[in-house]
């Protein structure tokens, strides 16, 4: 399929809270992304580099459709940051101040907010445990795993555990151990958090399929909503991240989740990269 591309394949490169993607654009034909091309884009060596490449498609009922991959060429169901992002370029490309689209976990909308963050509705958090999915049936407001994590579904499955300090969690022993715990059968994202106040947490993640990164939208959203289920905060809290602060709102419609985006640069996947790639 090389030749579909004699003059090299475009992306984008965003991030939101240091959340970081290549994006796309596939509207108007079909989809490229392999999970050998996710891979070799990903290698921050050798290809670009990315917590997760996110692909554009037309939709129909919404102004795009979304698909995610990790840079270890799994796929994503859900995620929020790069959900934000490319709704910003398609925000701006529409000339509106809202879209729609459509995700692995059904139609999302996103809106610009008069302070110029993007916020997204990432939906309903999932709390039944075969829809987080988990192994078996437990109670997922508290998991049978050391730590008395909690499990949330935001289209992709999150284990929140709560402790009095995140930044003295070793993320990356810790996440890859629960990443593979046998009860995520899809395995796991993991989150850190602590409380710093009634609506303010501090959240650090490891990311299944991705590891460490410096905000994790769905996770976010994952771990607000168990924060309030543990009494430990209201619905509308701020968490601060390695790359920065994301807002989140649990409200009756879905877990709304704003922060800030960028639109880093442009460039183009040379043929010869691409060669045996698609
Ligand atoms: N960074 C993304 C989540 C990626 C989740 C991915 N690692 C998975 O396999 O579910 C976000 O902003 O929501």
């Amino acid at each position: 399929m090389t030749q579909m591309f004699p003059q090299g394949l475009p992306f984008m490169k965003m991030h939101g809270a240091g959340n970081d993607f290549v994006v796309i654009d596939s509207r108007g034909r079909g989809a490229v992304t392999t999970a050998a091309l996710a891979r070799a884009v990903g290698d921050r060596n050798r290809g670009v580099g990315f917590d997760q490449l996110a692909e554009i498609h037309d939709a129909e009922g919404a102004d795009f459709a979304l698909d995610f991959w990790n840079s270890d060429g799994s796929r994503a169901g859900a995620c929020g940051n790069a959900t934000r992002c490319v709704s910003d370029y398609m925000m701006r490309q529409l000339g509106r101040d809202a879209v729609t689209l459509i995700t692995a976990r059904g139609g999302l909308q996103a809106v610009r907010r008069a302070d110029g963050l993007v916020s997204v509705n990432m939906g309903p958090p999932q709390r039944d445990w075969a829809d987080v999915p988990l192994a078996r049936a437990v109670d997922t407001d508290h998991l049978p795993l050391p730590g008395d994590p909690v499990a949330v579904g935001m289209g992709n499955p999150h284990c929140v555990f709560f402790v009095p300090d995140a930044d003295a969690v070793d993320v990356t022993g810790e996440g890859r151990r629960f990443e593979l715990d046998p009860l995520f059968p899809q395995k796991t994202n993991v989150e850190f958090a602590s409380v710093i106040g009634p609506d303010r947490l501090r959240m650090r993640v490891w990311e299944r399929g991705a590891g460490i990164t410096l905000a994790c939208g769905s996770g976010a959203c994952a771990t607000a909503v168990a924060a309030h289920l543990r009494g430990l905060t209201g619905r509308k809290v701020a968490l601060e991240l390695d790359g920065g602060v994301l807002e989140i709102d649990w409200r009756d419609d879905g877990v709304w989740m704003a922060g800030p985006v960028a639109h880093v640069f442009d460039a183009v996947l040379s043929p010869a990269f691409l060669a045996g790639l698609l």
